[in-house]
């Protein structure tokens, strides 16, 4: 319950007074709605259907002696235009408040989504490392949606409450016995029907579970179609899907049984209570027609918003989960912000002079598990040199360059940018806004190749584009494509080759005009004649920035001027190209001769 009234303070926060006024509106419509059946009294007793001497019913009295001293000519169509202005009115007033209500719900859920939206981007990417990316496509999309339709029913609540309480009153002092008589059985039905919100919230926690199992299942086999098409594995999937949609099918089942169940409860006792009501009315305590019309009328109105309230209840208790789940993730990653402080933000770009060092750095993903994926690390990355970092899979190589650019931080030792801590905030942010990056699997977004690069300079010109082209060895295959500049290139890229994207993202990181340029596993999936081509770039590249490139295959960083060889998280030798090569006994010769070996018998 707290994480819902986290989100009401939320919602009144974000409202302000139209909530206020919202809710009055509602108030006024049950209100006329009240009236309007009031008015149905006096009605009755002008076209004779009641015998009414009117004196027992408070307010009425007066009025209807006026009425009766008038003609029935005068009377009725003036009682008449009355009920039409009062409930004309109400339908007026209904539909503003409509508005009004969607106004208040629209900017809540903006406002919801823009906070989520902003706070995921903002955390650190250790969060990301620990968290199933499919689940944030689930808070933002469906438990979203569940919070928002939640807020919404507890306000109708709310204010269905208040009206209940109204009308109560009123039913009070119209009759105190038979009031009293149907709050005390609405009290013990509602006292019985706590189960079926417990159950509702039961079910509403499952209804979480699945759907959160949904979204992950869909985004891993869609992003994996090509494994599961190739590897024929469509039916294993199907049947998966198949198993869960039923699941969720039968959840939904089961809570509409449970819905249901109360309400036909709570619509059976009332007829029995309204049986047993007329019995006491009429035979024990003598109640006047009139009186007793007025009070079946409020009740006949009452009793469904008591249903109503109960279905509420249950509806809510079923979105629950979705409250805890959303405020689960925003405390998780508001505990994980970076790069906050004002100051921070408004760092300028690093011009690195010396470079970046590691000294004594270890790390580990999981700081309760014993595997360090790095051990003690002293490394200098020189600047405006390129360095090599390589070794087999796993031996932490990637881990290494996310330390240097501060994506994660050092559990022992530090790192430093010219000198500078990464752990000071103005630094990180400087040197993170001077890294050009290109990862193995490079992400383009749906959209066309001039959109892609101007993602890191929006005020680029053409002619700036096609530089950073060629300069990638890209503006060939983008003269060739129909639209050139103009393509839309696809889901993340999917209508250009892997080498393709791969020499795209590169020109995008050097449009950027980066002072450290960091390629992982940038090249593996281009040809010899690419991959040479790139080697090309980076030799020209050389002296005007520091470049960190990852490579397993050795012949991409032939050129560089200082290598790292990695295993098993340490680094086992450091140097110049040439002197590793050299060194018959060492790691780097080793893996040189390994991969001309490979390259011979190919
Ligand atoms: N997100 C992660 N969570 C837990 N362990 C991880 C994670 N990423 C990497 N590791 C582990 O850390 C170690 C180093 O991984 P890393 O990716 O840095 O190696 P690498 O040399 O870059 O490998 P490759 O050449 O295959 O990309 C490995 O043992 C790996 O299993």
């Amino acid at each position: 319950m707290k994480d819902l009234f986290y989100y009401i303070r939320k919602i009144q926060r974000v409202a302000g007074g139209k909530l206020y006024l919202n809710m009055s509106m509602t108030l006024l419509i049950s209100l006329l709605d009240g009236i309007g059946m009031y008015l149905i009294v006096p009605l009755l007793g002008m076209i004779g259907l009641l015998q009414m001497d009117s004196g027992s019913l408070p307010f009425l009295a007066p009025l209807t002696g006026l009425i009766h001293s008038w003609s029935l000519q005068l009377s009725l169509p003036l009682v008449l235009a009355v009920y039409v202005l009062i409930l004309g009115g109400q339908a007026l007033l209904q539909r503003s408040q409509t508005l009004l209500n969607a106004r208040i719900i629209q900017s809540f859920i903006r406002t919801l989504r823009t906070e989520t939206y902003e706070g995921l981007l903002r955390a650190k990417w250790e969060f990301y490392l620990r968290k199933r990316r499919s689940d944030f496509n689930h808070v933002m999309s469906n438990e979203l949606g569940r919070v928002n339709y939640g807020t919404t029913l507890f306000l109708q609540m709310v204010t269905s409450l208040i009206f209940t309480v109204l009308q109560i009153a009123l039913a009070l002092w119209l009759s105190p016995a038979l009031t009293v008589m149907v709050l005390v059985s609405g009290g013990l039905l509602a006292l019985f029907a706590r189960r079926f919100v417990r159950r509702s919230k039961r079910i509403g926690e499952e209804t979480t579970e699945l759907s959160k199992h949904y979204f992950a299942g869909i985004s891993d086999h869609f992003g994996g179609i090509k494994d599961i098409k190739s590897n024929r594995l469509e039916a294993s999937h199907i049947h998966w899907f198949r198993k869960l949609t039923d699941q969720m099918e039968h959840n939904f089942l089961e809570f509409g049984r449970v819905n249901s169940m109360s309400q036909v409860i709570y619509r059976l006792s009332s007829v029995v209570l309204i049986a047993a009501f007329m019995y006491v009315a009429i035979a024990v305590l003598h109640t006047p027609p009139e009186q007793l019309i007025t009070v079946v009328l409020i009740f006949t109105r009452l009793w469904p918003r008591f249903i109503g309230i109960q279905s509420n209840m249950e509806q809510l208790s079923s979105n629950l989960p979705a409250f805890h789940d959303m405020r689960k993730l925003q405390q998780e990653y508001e505990a994980e912000q970076e790069l906050i402080s004002p100051e921070a933000a408004g760092a300028s770009k690093l011009a690195l002079i010396d470079g970046i060092g590691c000294t004594h750095v270890s790390y580990r993903y999981n700081p309760k598990e014993p595997q360090y994926a790095l051990r003690d690390i002293n490394v200098h990355i020189p600047a405006n040199r390129m360095t090599a970092i390589v070794g087999k899979s796993g031996a932490g190589k990637s881990t290494l360059v996310d330390l240097l650019m501060g994506l994660i931080h050092p559990e022992e030792g530090e790192v430093r940018a010219d000198g500078v801590s990464l752990q000071r905030e103005r630094q990180l942010l400087a040197l993170r806004g001077s890294i050009g990056y290109v990862a193995q699997d490079p992400f383009l977004f749906n959209e066309s190749i001039r959109y892609n690069l101007q993602l890191v300079d929006p005020n680029a010109q053409d002619d700036d584009l096609w530089q950073a082209l060629e300069f990638s060895a890209s503006a060939e295959f983008v003269r060739k494509l129909p639209q050139g500049l103009d393509t839309v290139i696809g889901d993340r890229g999917v209508r250009l080759s892997g080498g393709e994207r791969q020499r795209l993202v590169l020109a995008r990181a050097i449009l950027k005009r980066p002072s450290i340029l960091v390629l992982d596993e940038a090249t593996s999936a281009l040809d010899s004649e690419n991959e040479l081509l790139i080697q090309q770039t980076l030799e020209r590249l050389k002296g005007s920035m520091t470049m960190i490139v990852i490579a397993h295959r050795l012949s991409t960083i032939r050129n560089a001027d200082h290598v790292i060889v990695m295993e098993q998280g340490e680094v086992i030798q450091q140097g110049g190209y040439l002197q590793l090569s050299q060194e018959s006994k060492g790691s780097f010769s080793k893996l040189l001769s390994y991969q001309s070996g490979a390259q011979m018998q190919v």
